[in-house]
């Protein structure tokens, strides 16, 4: 690339706001959403939604709790146009949903907006002129002074039709580009159109600050918005409303601290739909703040649901790893986080206190519908802890801790080889094979105990296996049918080896439960093996774990 200074690209001017607040600020309430889905995010896709898309989407979007909703700019086409009529004559909007329409301050596109708003109750008509310098000087070739008399015929031209228009009529207007335009210049425009509006209490205006273009870091948005915030008149009755879109790719941390400056009202798509990069994603804002403890007055608990839609009305993908929607962002492929994850999901099960401790995950994925399934998936970045908890949770395996090192180097073995995930049937696929699978040298048969004690802590049992294809039986004696049924395995077998350490655990349905029991010996040349066993008998579990060691050691 040609060095930086060549000249072609500057450092943005930083705000002069010495005194700014917005840095000890907080965010402790949801901002009033406003949907662009209808109007930004369509007219930036490579096909415009149909009738039947809008609809779909803007049902959607009742479901999630917008009350504020752009449904498009009704006089640029006629599926636009049609779109609010239908939403009118099918009377598809709600008493407590206020709609919104984008307009240009030319006359005939009023009018035509005018005509598709009869019979809306309740709307906000959007309109905009472009304020930024290049925009003055390349594109309308006008000075700072004409451009508010463009704004100002806007105004009048809407104000004029609004108080002919049965039902209520608010105003929002956008410097459009105001991320370039000068602030001093900014808020005169601002402030010469809620002037020329009429504002007061009962006739708020909204005045939207748009990142048009992303142009420098957030806290550069967030002084300009706190900068407006104390230059506009009667700020008291402006709703400051953002609108950033994701050329430098932060337009998530630039509306969080336009809250933090005063903004009262973000406007956004959903999964960041929108022109180029896109508008602000809302579901990343709100759910940020959910995580933060704050109500986002918007519910997202069905986010299969709302990415389904949205991808199905805006025929785009969602990136894998799209905050709290994508579908690896909830899935930990590597060792050490399968094994924080693993103990934390134990540790808050185990615990009274809600609040949500589970390293990695910063969000408890059921509550935004995702399930605990596929959190943790086995590649050759896992490690022991990861292929534990998929036994364990998809197929009810609680492998002693002990066992995990064992069984995590044998899974290691095999995705290295493979070099690609292993799905989690093939990873119980070869913990059966290595514990239940061939070769069986020794193979058990039956046991029955002969005599017990409790009192003396003895048990006499005579045990029936195979060993090379040859039937054997014996009889042993021991402080347990375990160690009775060792020592009768010892008459005759030949290898010698000791019991280093035990556990069983039910698996299953309580009513068909199964027991499975795990078995560590150790050999003469101090190897050391885990054996399982599995059987309605929890005895008989033990011992066929006990003879899954030993085909491992010695086979
Ligand atoms: C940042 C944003 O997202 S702004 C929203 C942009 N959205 C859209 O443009 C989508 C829908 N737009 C359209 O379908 C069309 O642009 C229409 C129907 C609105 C207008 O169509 P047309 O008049 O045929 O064409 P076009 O948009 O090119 O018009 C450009 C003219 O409008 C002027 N203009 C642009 N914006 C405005 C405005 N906000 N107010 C007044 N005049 C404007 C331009 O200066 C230009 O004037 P000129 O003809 O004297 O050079
Ligand atoms: C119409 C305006 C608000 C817009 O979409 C933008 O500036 O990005
Ligand atoms: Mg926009």
């Amino acid at each position: 690339m040609k060095h930086a200074s060549a000249g072609k690209y500057r450092p943005y001017p930083q705000v002069d706001l010495p005194n700014r607040i917005w840095p000890t600020k907080t965010i402790t309430h949801a901002p009033i959403w406003c949907s662009v889905d209808l109007r930004d995010g369509n007219q930036a896709l490579i096909t415009p939604m149909n009738l039947d898309q809008k609809l779909s989407l803007f049902s959607l979007l009742l479901k999630l709790g917008f009350k504020n909703i752009e449904v498009g700019f009704p006089s640029a086409s006629k599926v636009e146009f049609d779109f609010l009529r239908t939403l009118v004559e099918q009377k598809l909007i709600p008493d407590d949903v206020t709609v919104q329409v984008l307009v240009q301050a030319r006359e005939h596109l009023i009018d035509k907006t005018f005509e598709a708003l009869a019979g809306v109750k309740k709307a906000i008509v959007h309109l905009y002129n472009s304020t930024s310098v290049a925009q003055r000087k390349i594109v309308f070739g006008k000075e700072q002074d004409e451009i508010i008399a463009l704004a100002l015929e806007g105004v009048d031209m809407v104000k004029e039709r609004a108080a002919k228009h049965d039902g209520e009529i608010m105003l929002e207007y956008s410097p459009e580009s105001f991320t370039g335009t000068e602030l001093e210049f900014a808020a005169r425009i601002c402030n010469a159109v809620t002037d020329r509006w009429g504002i007061s209490a009962e006739r708020k205006v909204v005045i939207n600050l748009p990142a048009t273009v992303e142009m420098a870091t957030p806290n550069v948005y967030a002084d300009q918005i706190e900068w407006m915030s104390r230059h506009l008149t009667n700020r008291e009755h402006v709703l400051i409303s953002t609108h950033t879109h994701n050329d430098r790719g932060t337009s998530v941390a630039a509306t969080e601290l336009a809250l933090l400056a005063g903004a009262d009202r973000v406007e956004g798509t959903l999964l960041s739909n929108g022109e180029r990069t896109g508008n602000v994603d809302i579901i990343t804002l709100a759910l940020n703040m959910y995580t933060q403890g704050v109500d986002p007055e918007l519910d997202f608990s069905d986010l299969e649901t709302v990415v389904r839609v949205v991808e199905e009305c805006t025929d785009m993908k969602t990136h894998e790893r799209h905050p709290y929607v994508g579908e690896l962002v909830y899935t930990a492929f590597s060792g050490s986080h399968q094994d924080a994850i693993n103990k934390g999901l134990a540790y808050q099960r185990s615990k009274e206190d809600p609040f949500w401790e589970v390293p990695y995950l910063p969000i408890d994925p059921q509550d935004v519908g995702r399930n605990y399934e596929g959190i943790i998936r086995i590649n050759s970045q896992s490690g022991k802890g990861g292929v534990a908890y998929v036994l364990e949770d998809k197929f009810g395996y609680s492998l002693p801790k002990k066992m995990h090192p064992e069984i995590g180097r044998i899974v290691q073995q095999v995705t290295d080889e493979a070099g690609r995930e292993l799905t989690s049937e093939e990873i119980l696929d070869i913990f059966e094979k290595t514990y239940f699978g061939e070769p069986h040298d020794i193979e058990f048969v039956d046991y029955s105990v002969i005599s017990e004690s409790a009192k003396e802590h003895s048990a006499k049992c005579v045990l029936e296996y195979t060993h090379n294809g040859k039937a054997i039986r014996s009889e042993g004696v021991g402080n347990g049918p375990i160690d009775a049924c060792k020592n009768a395995l010892m008459v005759e077998y030949s290898h010698n080896f000791k019991i280093l350490s035990y556990s069983e655990h039910s698996r299953g349905e309580l009513s068909s439960a199964e027991a499975v029991a795990y078995i560590e010996i150790q050999t003469e040349s101090l190897e050391k093996f885990f054996g399982v066993g599995c059987d309605n008998d929890i005895t008989v579990a033990s011992i066929k774990a006990m003879f899954s060691a030993l085909n491992r050691a010695f086979s």
